[in-house]
């Protein structure tokens, strides 16, 4: 377990928005246990995560049980294939009313242009964020897969391509954020894992930053795992990487 951080001066006066700036990953086996967790923020966080392991668990109806509870549901599936499966599932997945989807920004033109296009069909309008170069990579990672060029290189590569194809936002690191701003501007949205508040496990991570220099560096959105999900007391644990995302 990680200890909770002390609260600071600032947890007392979080912006209200902050909150629309903090995604927690909700990375459990089951339904049962990410609700039991959910629950225990108590309140603090609007925004939750459901990546892979919990989406295959629970599916569609686990998004309606969050939606119920008031939360805004970010369903992270990387979807990576050919452009027709993608758009299916897209169609598919939408229909439970996520917020946020993600793609693989390496499934390349075709399947970006076939993504954006499923995801604009839907009512609700979900964005669409294409992931770049995962946070868990570094530069002798990306040469095992046969790309000989830094993290930022390839994603700034994949930003410009996924956004000509329209795609609302991306995932990448907080090193490549300034980068991204200079180049495409302050349209697309952020998001940005491998967070890690001051003295947390770097885990399987690669390219972390702080609450604090994530925002400082202009994303738009901060998704935090965990840093929350294991300390002995998420809300607190939330509530102070949710100050220092205000005092930025
Ligand atoms: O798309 C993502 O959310 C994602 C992209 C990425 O490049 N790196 C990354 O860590 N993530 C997700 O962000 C979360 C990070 O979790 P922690 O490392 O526990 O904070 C996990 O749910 C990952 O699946």
């Amino acid at each position: 377990m990680i200890a909770a951080p002390q609260p600071t001066h600032a947890a007392a006066v979080t912006a209200p928005n902050a909150a629309d700036r903090l995604a927690v990953a909700l990375d459990f086996p089951t339904a049962a246990q990410a609700i039991a967790f959910v629950d225990s923020l108590e309140g603090s966080c609007r925004w939750m995560k459901v990546g892979l392991e919990l989406y295959c668990a629970a599916g569609n109806s686990l998004i309606e049980t969050l939606r119920n509870r008031g939360m805004n549901v970010f369903l992270d599936l990387k979807l990576h294939d050919i452009p027709n499966t993608v758009a299916g599932a897209i169609r598919t997945v939408t229909s439970a009313g996520a917020s946020l989807l993600t793609v693989h920004a390496a499934g390349g033109e075709a399947m970006l242009r076939a993504a954006a296009e499923a995801a604009a069909e839907n009512v609700n309008s979900p964005r669409l964020l294409a992931v770049t170069v995962l946070t868990s990579m570094d530069t002798s990672q990306l040469t095992g897969i046969g790309i000989h060029d830094t993290p930022a290189t390839q994603v700034l590569r994949l930003a410009h391509l996924a956004t000509a194809c329209g795609v609302d936002g991306l995932v990448c690191s907080a090193e490549e954020v300034a980068p991204i701003r200079q180049t495409l501007g302050a349209i697309p949205y952020l998001v940005v894992p491998g967070i890690r508040p001051t003295g947390s496990p770097t885990g399987d991570q690669r390219r972390i930053a702080t609450p604090a220099e994530a925002i400082q560096s202009g994303a738009s959105m901060l998704v935090v795992g965990r840093p929350i999900t294991q300390s002995q007391n998420p809300a607190e644990t939330a509530r102070v990487i949710l100050a220092e995302i205000a005092s930025v």
